[in-house]
This record gives C-alpha cells, sequence and structure tokens, in this order.
C-alpha cells in the first residue's frame, strides 16, 4: 500500500439503502442521510451497501451509483466511508472493487460466497485477496457474517498469514457471536496495527471488553449517540454506566426481535425515528407495517430520552 492508511475505529452506521416507493434507487436522500448521522448521531463513518444496505439485493450498476453518492456528499463531512463490494461472481466483486477506488473510498470489504462456498479457510483466503488486487491501494476488510452467508469457517483461521497474500488486508468485521474466535482475531489484528469491528451491536459491550477497535452495524443509524455513550463510559472503565446502557440496548433489541426484526422492519424504524424517507425493501424482503415500525421507533426515542 502505497498510501498511509487511517485506522477504522468508533463507530460506523451500516447504511440503509433508500428506494423509491416503485423500488428504484433514490440517491437523493443520501445527502440529508450523511447529515443526519452526523448532527443527530454523532456518527462520522458509515459502511455502505452490506447487510442493512441490502447489497447482495442490488444490480452492480445500482451499488456502484449508491457508493458514488455516499462518497461524493460525504466528502469533507464523513471521516470514512467502507464499500461493501462482496458478490457471488468474483468478477462482478473485483468490478466493485476497481469502481471504489476510482471513486475514492476509503475502505473496501467482502463476505464470503454462499452459494458455491469456500472449502477452507485457503480458498476464502484466494478469493478476498483476487478481489483485493483490482483495488491494491485501498484498505481491504474481510466481512464475517457466518449467521447470513452459512460458511462456519473461523474468522481467526482466515486471517491466519492472510497479510502476506493481501498488503492491503486492515482488519475484520465480525458479525458472529464466537466469543473465542472473536479474541483469537483480536491478538491477530492487534499483532498487525490492524481493526476489528464488531457487529453484532446489541453484544457490543462484551467485544469491547475483548479489545475490538469499533463497530458496525444498523441501530448506529438511530442509536449512535446513546452508544457512543456507551463507549465513553466503557473509556473510563465506568462499568456499571456501561453495563446499564447495554442492558437497555438488549431490552429494545429484545422488543424489536419479537416483532420480527428483519432488515425491512430495520429500515421502517429508521425512517420512523430519522424522518428520513428510506422506502421500502427490496423482495424477498417485505415491507413492513408502519404501526409495527412506530412501536418499536417509540422504544427508542424513549431510549433515547431517558439518556
Ligand atoms: C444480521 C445483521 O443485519 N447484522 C447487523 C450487522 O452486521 C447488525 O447491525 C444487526 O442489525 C443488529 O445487531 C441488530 O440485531
Ligand atoms: C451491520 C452491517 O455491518 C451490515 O449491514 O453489513
Amino acid at each position: 500500500m502505497s498510501r498511509s492508511v487511517k485506522k477504522l475505529t468508533g463507530l460506523v452506521a451500516a447504511t440503509f439503502t433508500p428506494l423509491t416507493a416503485e423500488g428504484e434507487i433514490n440517491l437523493s436522500v443520501i445527502g440529508p442521510y450523511i447529515d443526519y448521522l452526523i448532527e443527530k448521531q454523532n456518527v462520522k463513518s458509515v459502511f455502505v451497501n452490506g447487510t442493512t444496505g441490502e447489497g447482495c439485493s442490488l444490480t452492480v450498476d445500482e451499488r456502484k451509483q449508491i457508493a458514488a453518492a455516499w462518497c461524493q456528499h460525504g466528502k469533507g463531512k464523513l471521516e470514512q466511508v467502507v464499500v461493501h463490494v462482496g458478490c457471488m461472481s468474483i468478477k462482478d466483486s473485483q468490478e466493485l472493487a476497481r469502481h471504489a477506488a476510482s471513486i475514492g473510498a476509503d475502505g473496501i470489504a467482502v463476505i464470503s460466497p454462499s452459494f458455491f462456498k469456500p472449502i477452507n479457510a485457503d480458498a476464502l483466503r484466494l478469493f478476498i485477496k483476487e478481489v483485493s488486487t483490482s483495488a491494491p491501494d485501498v484498505p481491504m476488510y474481510y466481512y464475517h457474517i457466518p449467521g447470513m452467508t452459512g460458511v462456519e469457517l473461523e474468522a481467526a483461521d482466515v486471517l491466519n498469514g492472510i497479510e502476506q497474500m493481501i498488503p492491503s488486508f486492515q482488519g475484520v468485521k465480525y458479525s458472529g457471536t464466537d466469543l473465542r474466535d472473536l479474541g483469537q482475531c483480536v491478538c491477530y489484528c492487534q499483532s498487525h496495527n490492524w481493526s476489528v469491528l464488531f457487529g453484532v451491536d446489541e453484544q457490543l459491550l462484551g467485544a469491547l471488553v475483548l479489545g475490538v477497535h469499533g463497530a458496525v452495524g444498523s441501530t448506529y443509524n438511530y442509536l449512535g449517540l446513546i452508544v457512543n455513550q456507551m463507549l465513553s463510559a466503557f473509556d473510563k472503565s465506568n462499568h456499571m454506566q456501561s453495563r446499564a446502557l447495554q442492558l437497555e440496548f438488549m431490552e429494545v433489541i429484545t422488543f424489536a426481535k419479537n416483532l420480527g426484526f428483519d432488515v425491512g422492519v430495520n429500515k421502517q424504524v429508521m425512517s420512523e425515528v430519522s424522518g428520513l424517507v428510506l422506502g421500502p425493501p427490496r423482495l424477498p424482503l417485505l415491507p413492513c407495517p408502519v404501526s409495527k415500525a412506530q412501536a418499536i421507533a417509540q422504544k427508542i426515542k424513549d431510549f433515547s430520552q431517558r439518556h
């Protein structure tokens, strides 16, 4: 890598993809969305076209347009724009990686392909390497999300030796719940000065104890301020306060999960809380009844008002 890398830390919002009522991407919302994250949530970095952004439900061309809009409108405002470029076809991922480099993205990330699955960690490392060669100067993150991909390889095994294959490698976004594997990733990344970003928002405090450097998640779109409070309490070793905040947060997510909390519901919740019109999700996700989203949004607003 020729340029110096800004380490990715703190809270990163996994962005929703705004769609029109007709289901087309709606770029006009991205400018106001950036202002909302910065001004109302104090969140200054984003992860675009990931799970929350329905990246795998978008066409390659739509993904390019969305990523370009975040980079363009985020210039001078956002600290980092990380673009998820994972696809089933390595060619599509390479094209998206090249595009991310051309629009000045601060990082790229890839999930494992999940239809034909890599047979072992070597195969997955090779896939990530071949994507990174299309954007050799852009920091590369492995996005571990076994619950969605069904690829159960341990992330720490995927990291093993990866620095020899991918000079631009910068860390892992860990959206699994195996704390032993997470701890192994923290040790490995620590020794290379890479970042581990945790991706199970309702369990973040457990991951902070293990030494993760930041978090990428959907809920930081509307609970960024509160979770930032939790991070500060943790940094000051105020365990009582950080625990109280995480436990309250868990209660909100449990309430949401009991109502069926998928990305479609989550997107409508964000619309309700922020006032941004993000539109419906794309099939196979179904639009969420407004009453359900409002009930969850109310819990979120109550939680925010208490702090
Ligand atoms: C599966 C999924 O969408 N995971 C997100 C990121 O990885 C999280 O941010 C969750 O949305 C969040 O933890 C709420 O469960
Ligand atoms: C949560 C997350 O990182 C994603 O939506 O991809």
